[in-house]
């Protein structure tokens, strides 16, 4: 990265795609065909002639000259052009506006399109007309228009370079732009630096010839210690996202400026620390495991997504004291489990496994035998949260009576009855379903005895976690005939892949219901988790925002005023008082202050001025006990 530049090198801004999200004359042809029946048609044209011209494939002035000619536009049409071409500024130029207003004399937009349209559009940013170098039409007496200006140096080839040949700066120029004629001025050796600039549009014989490529405006500004709206450019947040969430999360992400990198399927330690470096969002579900040494590799870790509700997958404190906040979806897809739930106590009750099974083999066996309503039976539910208690009214909608078992007390739903102990529950249940979390203490929650407590013929459901059910125990009671069968959806050791095959003790055991971990596999819950997770991760991010962190202290935050600063911090006495005297010192004024601690860290915003030394900064920093220290500008 170069070192900050003194004073700020003159810019030479391209318009067209660079300033602009769009081409000028594109949107001309488009506003000036309106009701025709050629419109696409004759779009379509300019569009590929101007994009000829921008790579370097059609000499520039044969693609004006050929697109000028398929242009039916009158002056009356600039009007809504300007009105339209406002609208359409660069996102991240609209953003760095106050740049541009600082820096008056510095920036200069050298381009190829016309005056008529541009001037209006920079003037917004503080960009006078001496400042606008670009080509000027010529018109008929009805005001059609019916060329250019063929002394204007840029309508020739090469009139770019000539363009800033006659300008004669003095000192460093950098020119950014998205065209083959941008990198020109460079190669002539009239500029120091040329930058692709690819927000709208990616033209790779131009990137390929960068200095730099800047996906937005905030990187250049980043880049060269420049004054900027963000803290940091977006397109540096770099988010790892494995196991196949919907698309939908990456294309949030990326909608946001992030750059997204996907795996599919999960990632084994070994390889997670390979790929986390530099990583600042890592989104997975309940495969990937956030271990100690996979946070010590993090270098950039701001925050962990789970799609999915559970997260004993992720060392939460471990996070949480390298100040990573942890977000999950917990009730996308609690729908979704339900109705498995729901669906397999009915095939288990009809024996539908194992008469579907023989049906495949040709064998006709009808018969009532082991079969039984669910109307009046008694469903033990263990872990009464909100899938638990979701269930718990569902099934009772159907004639079930509902037994719940939590080690929390919980709102006691319709007519379900609490059972004091697990036992109370498993001695009395017809279906017992676990619904419960897969905190550690809850490994083999179900072993043998507990098996051995459940009536003879009862169902047993684990659709929560692998490790809660004893494995070998319950193929056992399965195979004894002591219980009348099982459903299945989660497993100790789930494949990495869907290429990997799947081992257990309980394949091939008769009423038995086996799922890959596709409790809340539907369309709509992967839909609901891939906009509730990077949402939360997104405001997080934009505004420190931890409202439904798993692991942070929860705060939802008042608007931004002017900076905010975020900090975390090591839960010990002291902390605030300190960012307090450093911000005293230096006679900043706090617009407003948030703290809220749990029992290993604080978290701590404060709202000041705008105005402030650079040094409070670095000071802030050295707090003694920060774990990590953010400015939202
Ligand atoms: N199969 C699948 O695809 C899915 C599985 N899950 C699993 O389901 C679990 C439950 O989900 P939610 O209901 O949303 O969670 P939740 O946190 O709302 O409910 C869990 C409940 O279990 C209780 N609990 C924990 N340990 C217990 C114990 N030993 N005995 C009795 N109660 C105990 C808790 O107090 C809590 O009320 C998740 O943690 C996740 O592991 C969730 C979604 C999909
Ligand atoms: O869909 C997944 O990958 C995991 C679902 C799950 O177990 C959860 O939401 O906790």
């Amino acid at each position: 990265m170069p070192e900050p530049t003194q004073p700020l090198p003159y810019l030479i801004i391209d318009f067209d795609s660079t300033f602009t999200q769009v081409e000028g004359l594109d949107e001309l042809a488009d506003i000036a065909l309106e009701g025709h029946s050629d419109r696409e048609k004759v779009v379509a044209e300019i569009r590929a002639l101007t994009d000829r011209g921008m790579s370097g494939e059609l000499k520039f002035s044969e693609s004006l000259k050929q697109r000028l000619a398929l242009l039916p536009a009158y002056r009356r049409h600039l009007g809504p052009l300007v009105a339209r071409l406002k609208g359409k500024v660069s996102e991240s130029i609209v953003r760095n506006r106050a740049f541009f207003e600082q820096f008056p004399g510095r920036v200069y937009i050298v381009s190829s399109g016309f005056r008529e349209f541009i001037e209006p559009v920079v003037a917004e940013f503080g960009i006078g007309p001496d400042f606008v170098l670009a080509n000027t039409f010529t018109f008929d007496a009805e005001g059609r228009i019916t060329g250019f200006d063929p002394e204007n140096v840029l309508s020739r080839d090469g009139g770019k370079i000539e363009q800033l040949r006659r300008l004669d700066l003095s000192g460093d120029v950098y020119v950014l732009g998205d065209g083959y004629t941008d990198y020109q001025i460079r190669e002539a050796g009239l500029a120091n630096r040329f930058y692709a600039f690819t927000e709208n549009v990616t033209r790779d014989a131009v990137v390929a010839r960068a200095d730099e490529v800047l996906p937005t405006f905030d990187e250049f500004l980043y880049q060269n210690k420049l004054p900027m709206t963000l803290s940091y450019p977006k397109n540096r947040i770099k988010v790892l996202l494995l196991e196949n969430p919907d698309a939908r999360a990456a294309e949030l992400f990326r909608q946001e400026g992030y750059q997204v990198d996907t795996v599919p399927g999960g990632l084994d330690e070994d390889e997670l620390v390979q790929q986390i470096e530099g990583v600042s969002i890592l989104g997975i579900r309940s495969k990937t495991q956030v271990t100690p040494r996979v946070l010590e590799a993090a270098n950039r870790l701001i925050a962990v997504g789970a799609f999915c509700i559970g997260t004993n997958q992720i060392d939460l404190t471990g996070c949480m004291q390298k100040g990573v906040a942890v977000f999950n979806a917990p009730f996308s897809n609690t729908r979704s489990v339900v109705e498995l739930a729901l669906g397999e106590i009915i095939m288990l009750a009809r024996r539908i496994p194992e008469k579907s099974a023989k049906m495949h083999d040709g064998e006709w066996d009808k018969s009532a035998k082991g079969s039984f309503e669910i109307r009046g039976k008694k469903l033990g539910i263990i872990g009464y949260g909100n899938i638990g208690s979701q269930l718990s009214v569902v099934a009772e909608a159907i004639g079930m009576q509902v037994l719940y078992y939590d080690v929390a007390e919980k709102l006691q739903l319709g007519n379900a009855t609490k059972c004091r102990t697990l036992p109370e529950l498993l001695q009395q249940a017809d279906i017992v379903t676990l619904h419960v979390d897969g905190r550690a203490a809850n490994i083999n929650l179900i072993g043998a005895a507990e098996l051995a407590l459940m009536k003879p013929g009862a169902l047993l459901l684990n659709n929560s976690r692998g490790h809660i059910v004893d494995v070998p125990a319950l193929a056992a009671v399965l195979r004894s005939g002591h219980l009348g069968g099982a459903a299945v959806d989660v497993f100790p050791y789930e494949p990495k892949t869907n290429q990997e095959s799947f081992e257990s003790e309980l394949r091939g055991l008769p009423n038995v219901l086996l799922t890959p971990h596709i409790g809340g596999s539907t369309a709509e819950a992967q839909r609901n988790i891939a906009e509730f997770v990077p949402e939360r991760i997104m405001q997080y991010v934009n505004s420190g925002n931890t409202q439904q962190s798993v692991n942070f202290p929860n705060i939802q935050l008042p608007e931004q005023q002017a900076h905010r600063l975020i900090h975390i911090h090591h839960n010990v006495p002291g902390v605030l008082a300190r960012i307090n005297n450093v911000l005293a010192e230096r006679h900043v004024n706090i617009l407003g202050q948030y703290l809220k601690t749990n029992e290993h860290i604080g978290y701590v915003i404060t709202d000041i001025d705008k105005e402030y030394e650079p040094e409070v900064i670095g000071e802030l920093k050295q707090v003694e006990h920060t774990i990590k220290f953010r400015v939202l500008y």
